[in-house]
């Protein structure tokens, strides 16, 4: 199910399937986006698909989770060439952290300047609804705390420096830009920012889990984004990122809520 499980992502890995991409599509793309669970959609709006199967692409991991698609889709988007992951990958699929992250570096390959990430996140803030859109303006990459992080190994220079900072990671022009611009279309009842908390999953949190998170400083958790980012980062590409709250996390005893996939996914 896992084919080259441990292998396909060093730099002549990563080169050689950016060129056999460029190869069979004209599109140039300076925008890489990645859709969320059940934000698959997304990949529709592109115009003038180039659609390529995961499983087709070399060095590519496949996708194993409902409401990801799996497909890696070229087109344009007013008018600008885009490339689409439909379908992203989760350390809880049980793929090296640096093979999950390997789109990223293929991105930059392809001459990707941006990289827009969405995800489904439960809402930690209390102010926070579902249905809220989140800007991310941080991360806690609590994987990354414990080891799992996907710099770790080798550093190949080509990518980035050994030690990449992190404190500018998510791009504040950027984050302005969608501000003002949910603004002018009138999202302002359900447009937020804030710090978003990757985990490993697959399991949801506890209710102490939770209570600590928030008290971390945590808007908003999940199971994705924070490894893509620092690859991004690291190989100098602009990030923004967006979190759908998809349910809101459970902080209290009483409650009867639970967090299930159907409703993170939309199905
Ligand atoms: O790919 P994202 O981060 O949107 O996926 C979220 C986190 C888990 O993969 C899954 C939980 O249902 O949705
Ligand atoms: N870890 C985690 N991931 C999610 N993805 C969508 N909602 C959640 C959640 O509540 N917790």
């Amino acid at each position: 199910m896992f084919p080259d499980l441990n292998t396909g992502f060093t730099y002549e890995d990563c080169k050689a399937t950016a060129d056999w991409l460029l190869a069979q599509t004209d599109v140039r793309p300076l925008v890489g986006i990645v859709c969320g669970s059940g934000l698959g959609g997304l990949a529709d709006m592109l115009k003038d698909q180039v659609a390529f199967n995961y499983k087709d692409i070399p060095n590519f991991p496949q996708s194993t989770v409902h409401g990801h698609a799996g497909r890696l889709v070229f087109g344009t988007l007013k008018g600008r060439d885009c490339v689409c992951m439909q379908g992203r990958f989760h350390l809880y699929e049980g793929y090296p952290i640096q093979k999950i992250t390997l789109p990223m570096r293929i991105f930059k390959l392809l001459g990707v300047e941006t990289v827009m990430l969405t995800n489904a996140a439960g809402g930690l803030n209390q102010d926070f609804k579902v249905g809220d859109i989140m800007i991310i303006k941080d991360h806690l990459n609590i994987p990354g705390f414990a080891g799992n992080h996907p710099l770790v190994g080798p550093n190949d220079e080509r990518f980035g420096v050994r030690f990449p900072c992190m404190s500018d990671a998510y791009d504040r022009e950027l984050q302005q830009l969608a501000m003002d611009v949910g603004h002018e279309l009138g999202f302002t009842d359900f447009l937020r920012e804030g710090v978003y908390c990757m985990l490993g999953g697959p399991s949801f949190e506890t209710i102490a889990e939770c209570r600590m998170l928030s008290k971390l400083g945590a808007d908003a958790v999940g199971m994705s984004t924070a490894h893509e980012v620092v690859v991004a980062r690291h190989c100098g590409m602009r990030v923004f990122a967006l979190s759908l709250i998809t349910n809101l996390a459970v902080m209290d005893y009483d409650s009867e809520e639970k967090a299930n996939h159907e409703e993170v996914s939309g199905g």
